[in-house]
């Protein structure tokens, strides 16, 4: 699914009414349906519903929500700043639609603490939504500085009052916090980055209906991996076929006292589909090997830190995980990496040797996967005021140095040299554990040695990744989720794609 700015989104709403000959007015009344299915399908058995808007087309979209709600029989307040009663034309025509039932109580904001509001009542943000310019104030600010302190189920119409669509949004900004989003058509960077996220709670898109064919014209180069993604990527493993034709992978990790990032990365990349899988480890992680993952081949690399480093045949490689940084492993790996000719996956430890050594960033193979979390990215490229400019470092650095970059984060992004980026929404905060990344690295590995393209095999890696962590989550908690669990769910995960 594409990612649009709002200007975009604008853009294709003004062509979806030119090209099929409707007014704006229809485009509204479709978003407020929508909205109200949804709030019936979450929250039926809810009594009170208090609507607050503004005078744009978010405040449209919450007048018409209230009258299809009150068809519904919800108790519906609204509340507008009735001494400015200014609105856009749609808005004003669902205001004086509403004016019309006398059961719908119209309020001014500044009433708002007359009324009891509950824990179990809904209150519903439609202040502002993508064509918010600037800092919320006075009278509306003080409101969303009310309804943050109440304490409701609070649902926010497109986005949440007070955050910018595309760009970070100023830290002394008023913003509502919303327990969850219901939003039109697309999702909206701010609801990507973990600074503006937070703001957003769970995040239900609702499709309006807005014309595929503009959607499909309308260039952009972001992206969210959804299934109709994956399934375009998965390739299906032929029945004729043998081992061979699966790709050798190498996982190059270990050393004294981390040998499980070595089992994880290799139990995930025997998991994932690869023909044949070989561990280059410590001898001393030869046994903890041979016995947890009995399917793959060990290869001794050093005896309790990787010191050499030999490759079988058409190996694929990832290397990284539990390495440590003695020195001479890092002379091993820097020298490992100088010769290397085909991508590779490069992870953790890998990542940091690099970032001591930032010349070899030069001499990595084109296309090679890079998979830092947000400090690794910091060490090897430098520190960027917020997340949403560490997207921009990570596109030029995939650029220049021609690599796929992998920013893992809440939701993960893929960048790509072509300047592409893919968030990925699948992952859950139970994941945030130590060996996670071991499991991504083997995930990734496999699906490169499978013949995968690197952008591929990484935007289908770290949905693949995230979807078992969902299946684990589900099954126990995110709390208690391990690693372990997620190797366990990757066969159901793909069991759902060939479903
Ligand atoms: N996407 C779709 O296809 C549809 C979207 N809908 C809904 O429409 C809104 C966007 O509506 P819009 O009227 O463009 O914008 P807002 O309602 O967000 O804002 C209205 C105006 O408010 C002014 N503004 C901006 N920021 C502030 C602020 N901080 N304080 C006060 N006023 C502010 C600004 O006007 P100015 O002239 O003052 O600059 C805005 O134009 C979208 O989010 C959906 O909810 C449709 O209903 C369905 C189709
Ligand atoms: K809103």
């Amino acid at each position: 699914m594409k990612l649009f700015t709002s200007e975009q989104i604008l853009k294709i709403e003004e062509e979806t009414i030119k090209i099929e000959k409707i007014h704006s007015l229809n485009l509204m009344e479709r978003a407020a349906e929508a909205l109200k299915s949804q709030i019936i399908e979450d929250y039926k058995n809810c009594e009170k519903v208090f609507i607050f808007c503004g005078n744009g087309n978010n405040g449209g979209d919450g007048f018409a929500l209230a009258r299809l709600l009150h068809y519904e029989f919800f108790n519906v307040k609204i509340f507008c700043d009735l001494e400015n009663l200014n609105f856009k034309e749609n808005a004003k025509i669902n205001f004086n639609d509403l004016k019309k039932i006398k059961d719908i109580s119209i309020n001014d904001f500044s009433e708002v603490e007359k009324f009891k509001i509950d824990k179990n009542d809904l209150v519903i943000d439609a202040l502002f939504g993508i064509g918010l310019n600037r800092k919320i104030e006075g009278k509306s600010g003080e409101l969303v500085n009310i309804l943050n302190e109440i304490n409701a189920i609070k649902i926010a119409v497109d986005i949440p009052s007070g955050l910018f669509s595309d760009e970070i949004t100023p830290d002394d900004f008023i913003i509502f916090k919303a327990d969850k989003t219901v939003s039109f058509q697309f999702w909206k960077k701010a609801f990507l980055y973990p600074e503006t996220g937070k703001f957003c709670g769970e995040i239900k898109i609702l499709d309006i209906g807005l014309s595929h064919k503009i959607i499909d014209s309308e260039i952009s180069r972001n992206f969210i991996i959804d299934d109709i993604l994956i399934i375009s990527i998965y390739k299906k493993r032929n029945d004729f076929s043998n081992k061979g034709n699966f790709g050798n992978s190498v996982i190059i990790a270990g050393s004294h006292g981390k040998i499980g990032a070595a089992v994880l990365a290799t139990k995930a990349a025997l998991r994932s589909g690869s023909g044949l899988i070989f561990t280059i480890s410590p001898e001393c992680g030869n046994f903890i090997l041979q016995t947890s993952a009995p399917e793959a081949m060990f290869i001794n690399g050093g005896e309790n830190h990787i010191t050499n480093i030999e490759l079988p045949k058409n190996a694929v490689c990832g290397i990284g995980p539990g390495l440590g940084t003695d020195e001479e492993t890092e002379k091993c790996v820097l020298n490992f990496l100088k010769n290397q000719t085909k991508p590779l996956v490069i992870d953790a430890d890998a990542l940091n040797i690099i970032s001591k050594n930032k010349s070899i960033l030069k001499s990595i193979p084109e296309n090679s996967i890079l998979t830092p979390h947000p400090k690794e990215f910091e060490r090897l490229f430098g520190i960027t005021q917020n997340s949403f400019d560490r997207t921009d470092l990570a596109l030029k650095m995939a650029k220049e140095l021609k690599l796929i970059i992998v920013l893992k984060d809440h939701h993960t992004q893929i960048i790509t040299p072509q300047q592409d980026v893919f968030y990925n929404i699948t992952g859950n905060s139970g994941m945030a554990k130590g060996g996670s990344g071991d499991v991504l690295t083997g995930i990734l590995t496999s699906l490169l040695s499978q013949k995968y393209s690197s952008k591929n095999a990484a935007i289908f890696g770290v949905w693949l990744h995230g979807k078992a962590g969902d299946f684990a989550a589900e099954k126990s908690s995110k709390e208690s989720l391990l690693p372990v669990d997620l190797i366990k769910k990757i066969g159901k995960v793909f069991k759902y794609i060939q479903d």
